[in-house]
């Protein structure tokens, strides 16, 4: 059996539905190693289509095309592979060399999709571009070679894994006569080594230094004309060692990307610019979310004792209480006044308001004894401190030279108060209470004047009407914190003043609220935990602290979402570069499957290079934002004293995995339409 045997074979092109074009008409044909065969015919008479048949690029054909014994028509994509990288070299009219590649990588490009290593790759391509004497030239681009000087790099290239057959469309045709014959030499010196050479020529002298003319005319072979055979010698384009061939690297596919990418270096900054946009923007608006987010919840707890934690009754605890109708519920007694007034502040006026604002102010629910064993049960809880506190519409009053001043917020002192809370005077002893400023301001004119006078306080508990008549010890104020204690007018007295306040009216104090001392700071968050696990009610500052948080987040994502519609826009943009990039390098594309690149390579190339598109604008988007969060917080920090764009390390890789991500999802569909294209018409393209 001949090494390449044609049997029966018919090509039909389909023209419509129904109709077909015969190009090729029942071809028998049969070569052996060593033959330099030149196909001759009219323009339009089959050459192109045989030849492409016969170089496995195209596959739909009737009939037996055997190779060494296999029938490439049956072969699937891996083997088809195979046969492109170790059987097969082409030689095209048009050179069809990468232009953005070296000739040394030009040559070694079938060895790196076969992911044969570098030393080994660089020393075979070397080797060949030496014999064809292009050993100065290595680091040159095709566009720095003369025309003979490019189709020997070509050669080359279909040299360099040593196939037993090179097919050549024209390999002369772009040459003047003088090139040309150096051309016919190499390709004839090729013959000589025992490859099978066929080539396809219009020209009567190239046809004249083969070994077999075979001329096809209308698809039919009319004529197969055998000549003296070449006189075989060795070893010239012989390869030494062959290795075995495996497939494109990642490693490789990001440098063959980044080598395109080099090419193209202005667009690609550009498109990177353009999608680091949209990365800072997202990161900028993240930092700033968690800027205001940290400046809010620092200012909130600046003053809270982070030993104290507070519960509050909800409606849920009291009917949870009321079912368990074994436990008796006795109203609890007044604590001794806690020593040494010292903690937070800013709470115990927003301790009025729980998750619900609105409607936690005007409930009142007191704790029983099964609550407050259950609460005193929380694991590094020290001990309880009970305290009263309520929030009235005005029907609460301090009346002062005759005058009455109505309040809202009414609240027994405790240690969760710190020095920061009054501004004037001191905390109130048995039979004094504290007052806001605004409250002393319109009583005396002057707030700190009201300090030693005496007023009558009017509160409403339980629907019963207390009064009492105490002394202004001093001026209460909220400082920073943000809740009604720093916009309501409030009095406060201490739990004692206040159990005497209720005697006095025949009542007992039922308490409200309980303050629970952890046994250090680090447990008060699982106190908390746990105090909310147990359906009661935390701090309203820490409520307060969560509804902003929470109403920030939405606030920050919604913004981050309206900067990330600009990612959507640099993910158009790398698609429509990348489609465009997929035309200009149709070409190579077409080269790249002829020499045994698989549709997943050509799959891996475009989309390493939307790869690295996204890591370099995500990496410029955080380097952007990085330094627009330093400068405007140095800006915003002399201003007020505070920075406000707080960029953490997982914003940055946030921004940029977005960035990898969207990119190559955009690079998808070109890198898609390249690895489908059919290679015969991408090896056409211009
Ligand atoms: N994709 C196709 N669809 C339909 N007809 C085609 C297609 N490709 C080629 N043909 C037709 O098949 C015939 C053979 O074309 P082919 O390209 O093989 O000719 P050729 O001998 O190589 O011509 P030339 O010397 O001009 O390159 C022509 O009539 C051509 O119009």
């Amino acid at each position: 059996m001949a090494f390449l045997e044609v049997n029966n074979l018919n090509k039909y092109y389909p023209i419509t539905d129904s109709e077909r074009f015969h190009a090729l008409k029942d071809v028998q044909l049969s070569f052996e190693k060593g033959e330099l065969v030149s196909i001759i015919g009219e323009s339009g008479s089959g050459k192109s289509t045989l030849m492409n048949l016969l170089g496995g690029l195209d596959s739909q054909f009737d009939g037996e095309i055997l190779v060494d014994g296999e029938n490439i028509g049956q072969f699937k994509e891996k083997e088809m592979v195979a046969f492109h990288k170790e059987k097969i070299g082409f030689i095209f009219q048009s050179f069809n060399l990468v232009p953005h590649l070296s000739i040394l990588d030009n040559v070694t490009l079938a060895m790196t999709l076969s992911n044969i290593d570098s030393k080994t790759r660089k020393a075979r391509a070397k080797e060949v571009l030496e014999q064809l004497g292009l050993k100065d030239h290595y680091q040159k681009k095709p566009n720095q070679l003369s025309g003979g000087q490019k189709q020997r790099v070509a050669i080359a290239r279909a040299l360099v894994n040593d196939p037993d057959i090179i097919i050549a469309d024209e390999p002369t045709g772009a040459l003047d006569s003088q090139t040309s014959d150096q051309v016919l030499d190499i390709i004839q010196d090729i013959a000589k080594t025992g490859k099978l050479v066929i080539m396809v020529t219009h020209s009567e002298r190239v046809a004249s230094r083969s070994t077999r003319i075979v001329t096809i005319d209308d698809g039919k072979i009319i004529n197969d004309e055998k000549r003296p055979p070449l006189q075989f010698h060795d070893n010239a384009f012989q390869i030494k060692e062959k290795q075995e061939n495996k497939n494109l690297s990642f490693f490789a596919a990001i440098r063959m990307a980044l080598l395109n990418m080099k090419e193209k270096l202005s667009r690609n900054i550009l498109i990177s610019l353009g999608g680091s946009i949209g990365i800072m923007s997202i990161i900028l608006m993240l930092a700033l979310g968690k800027g205001v987010n940290d400046y809010l919840t620092d200012t909130m707890n600046e003053n809270v004792n982070p030993i104290i934690s507070e519960a509050r009754m909800t409606e849920e605890t009291q009917s949870d209480t009321a079912a368990a109708a074994s436990v008796e519920t006795v109203p609890a007694t007044a604590p001794a006044q806690p020593s040494g007034m010292g903690g937070g502040g800013g709470g115990i006026g927003g301790t009025l308001l729980a998750d619900n604002p609105a409607a936690q102010m005007s409930k009142n629910i007191p704790f029983e004894e099964a609550n407050i064993a259950e609460l005193e049960a929380i694991p590094h809880v020290e001990k309880l401190e009970l305290s009263y506190a309520s929030f009235s519409m005005g029907s609460d009053t301090v009346v002062y030279e005759g005058e009455n001043y109505a309040f809202m917020n009414f609240g027994t002192t405790s240690e969760n108060m710190t020095d920061s809370n009054i501004l004037y005077g001191e905390f109130p002893d048995q039979g004094e209470v504290l007052i806001t400023e605004e409250m002393a301001d319109g009583m005396a004119g002057n707030a700190e004047d009201m300090i030693g006078e005496d007023v009558e306080v009017k509160l409403s508990v339980n629907g019963h009407a207390l009064t009492g008549t105490y002394t202004v010890s001093g001026i209460y104020t909220a400082g920073n914190a943000i809740g009604p204690a720093g916009s309501f007018d409030s009095v406060f007295m201490t739990m004692d003043t206040f159990a005497d306040m209720n005697a006095a009216n025949g009542l007992t104090v039922e308490p409200n609220v309980v303050y629970l001392y952890a046994d250090e700071a680090g447990n008060s968050q699982d106190i908390k935990d746990a105090i909310n696990g147990l359906g009661y009610a935390g701090s309203s500052t820490d409520t307060l602290a969560k509804t902003f948080t929470k109403m920030l987040d939405i606030f920050t994502y919604i913004l981050a979402g309206v900067a990330g519609i600009s990612l959507f826009v640099s993910a158009i943009m790398i698609l429509t570069v990348l489609y465009i990039s997929v035309v200009e390098r149709t070409q190579e594309i077409g080269v790249i499957k002829a020499i045994g690149g698989r549709n997943k390579d050509i799959r891996r190339i475009f989309v390493s290079e939307s790869f690295l598109i996204g890591l370099f604008s995500g990496l410029l988007g955080v380097a952007i934002a990085a330094l627009l969060s330093t400068v405007g917080n140095v800006i915003v920090e002399r201003i007020f004293g505070t920075t406000i764009l707080h960029m953490t390390p997982i914003y940055a890789l946030l921004g940029i995995l977005a960035s990898v991500i969207i990119s190559v999802i955009a690079g998808v569909f070109p890198a898609n339409k390249a690895a489908k294209l059919d290679p015969i018409e991408a090896l056409r393209h211009d």
